[in-house]
């Protein structure tokens, strides 16, 4: 069975999409997921996105990790896929119901309301997620919030001193996060700037994640740090973090078709 594909990316965070809104696919599982997304021997990306159709939404779409786990949110592929879907439409994802609208040469993301408490991100036990008890190898007091997925937050004076490569999954896999968990390190650049680099919980280093500057932003925010709008810079590119008096987070920033094609089913089932 030939299946066509879509390759997008926000900020060169990467991601293979199928759409099987019009035509049904085989099922995907882990396997399959990790199969497409390894950047060998499969078309590579570091997330998987399958389109499917809705009965609460205009559609749904789901999401899969380059490790080939499913997950709730992805704020970059929510606006890659924006731009593909091509006109404003609600979403429905396992992390709960977005609204994307597409704008020039990306989107706007209504991506929710945050949730802070400890059993939401979720966390082992019980404890303050706005300031954690909490540390690993010099990065302490971190805070927690889940936007559809898990996030931590750690605030550092140089986000490239950071040995991310060993500390991200060291701490994306601690007992403390029974679901494991995005790790986010960032710097406060000034009450409307904050410089961020993440290690993704089943991707590892990205160029950018789009959850995390929705999760980073509006922790800077509780904490008074910074102002209720601010840019973002992550590796790849910027990205615009609103966090509105009703509650909802509000991202802004670029997507991109890289190229179309197609692949033999079979050569990855
Ligand atoms: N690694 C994330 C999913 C992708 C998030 C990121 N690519 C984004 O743009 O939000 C997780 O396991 O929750």
């Amino acid at each position: 069975m030939r299946v066509d594909f879509t390759k997008m990316h926000g900020l060169g965070n990467d991601f293979v999409v199928l759409d099987a809104r019009a035509r049904e696919l085989p099922a995907i599982d882990q396997d399959i997921a990790r199969a497409l997304a390894d950047r060998r021997t499969g078309i590579g990306c570091d997330q998987l996105i399958v389109l499917e159709p809705s009965d609460t939404a205009d559609f749904r779409m789901r999401i899969f990790n380059h490790d080939g786990g499913e997950v709730g949110a992805c704020g970059n592929a929510s606006r890659a896929v924006a731009l593909l879907h091509g006109s404003p439409a609600d979403v429905e994802t396992a992390g709960g119901t977005i609204r994307v609208e597409p704008a020039n040469d990306g989107a706007s993301v209504d991506m929710g309301e945050p949730r802070f408490d400890w059993d939401a991100i979720p966390l082992a036990y019980g404890m303050d997620t706005a300031a954690m008890p909490v540390g690993w190898d010099g990065l302490d007091q971190p805070g927690a919030v889940n936007v559809g997925n898990p996030h931590v937050i750690f605030f550092v004076p140089d986000t490239d001193a950071v040995p991310l490569e060993t500390l991200g999954p060291e701490i994306e896999n601690d007992a403390l996060f029974p679901e494991r968990v995005n790790v986010n390190v960032a710097t406060i650049e000034s009450r409307t700037h904050i410089r961020l680099r993440v290690w993704e919980r089943g991707a590892g280093l990205t160029r950018a994640c789009g959850t995390g500057a929705c999760a980073t932003a509006v922790h800077a925010m509780r904490r008074g740090l910074v102002e209720r709008e601010v840019r973002v810079t992550l590796p790849g590119g910027d990205l615009t973090i609103g966090w509105g008096e009703d509650n909802r987070i509000t991202m802004t920033g670029p997507a991109t078709e890289s190229y179309r094609g197609s692949f033999d089913w079979s050569d990855f089932a």
